[in-house]
């Protein structure tokens, strides 16, 4: 039945996340980060009705959507794209070479970056998220951010206004680039030993980093006041905090 039908669509709408493009030129901005040149492999997250996808037409793209509705109009609109039904948490990503590109839903960006940053594949990224969203990972700061620090860098790069998106939702929309560094500052062997050094700094007892880092035996790094808070250091000091 009609009235049935678009009450499933309007739930997997809310419940996906699914605030669909439709200002042609925010898309063209998101793909654009990428700097792409050549042939590269690009994965798309969420490729939805294929906005973004189809600004990537003439590039090898895999695009991955859990919705099977829109999976298979994205098999339709977008022959090019080898199109992945199925849930970018457990989606395998390539092991070689490649670049990542997404409108994200909002509901579930921290898990979806999250997931991301764990991959070693991918060299860059370019994600279209909540604008706050954005602005916190650019700014730095947090425990996320210091947990990643030394293998990537995040730039905000604009803001998409709502009503870029159908439905238009409650906030902006920011772009975020995230780009591997060329040289890590940790060597990713080192991955969880260092995010378990962060975690206890942020989360150790004690005013103030000298006091949390003289619990955990610690040296204070030089160059950084005696009364700066974890959130106050860069990548650098944190790569040499663990070392
Ligand atoms: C904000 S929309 C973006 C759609 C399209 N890329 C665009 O820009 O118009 C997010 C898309 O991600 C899909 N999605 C939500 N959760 C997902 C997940 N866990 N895995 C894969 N796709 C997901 C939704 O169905 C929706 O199509």
């Amino acid at each position: 039945m009609p009235s049935r039908r678009l009450s499933a669509r309007d739930r997997a709408r809310r419940e996906l996340g699914q605030n669909f493009l439709v200002d042609r030129a925010a898309a063209r901005r998101l793909v654009r980060l990428l700097d792409l040149t050549g042939p590269t492999p690009v994965v798309e997250l969420g490729a939805g009705a294929g906005a973004v996808t189809r600004e990537l037409a003439g590039h090898p793209v895999t695009a991955v959507e859990i919705d099977p509705h829109w999976a298979d109009v994205l098999r339709v609109r977008c022959p090019w794209a080898r199109v992945v039904r199925g849930d970018v948490l457990r989606f395998a990503f390539p092991r070689t070479e490649h670049v990542v590109v997404g409108n994200l839903p909002y509901s579930q960006t921290t898990a979806i970056v999250r997931r991301l940053l764990a991959e070693p594949s991918w060299t860059r990224a370019a994600l279209l998220v909540q604008f706050d969203v954005a602005r916190k990972r650019a700014d730095g700061g947090s425990m996320l951010n210091a947990q990643w620090a030394p293998w990537y860098e995040f730039r905000l790069c604009g803001r998409v206004r709502a009503q870029a998106f159908r439905p238009v939702p409650s906030v902006d929309g920011g772009l975020l680039a995230v780009r591997r560094r060329a040289r890590p500052l940790v060597p990713w062997s080192e991955l969880g030993a260092y995010q378990a050094m962060v975690e206890a700094v942020f989360t150790g007892r004690g005013r103030g980093l000298r006091a949390v880092l003289r619990n955990l035996r610690r040296p204070l790094p030089s160059g950084v006041p005696a009364d700066a808070l974890p959130k106050d250091l860069t990548p650098e000091d944190w790569a040499r905090l663990h070392r």
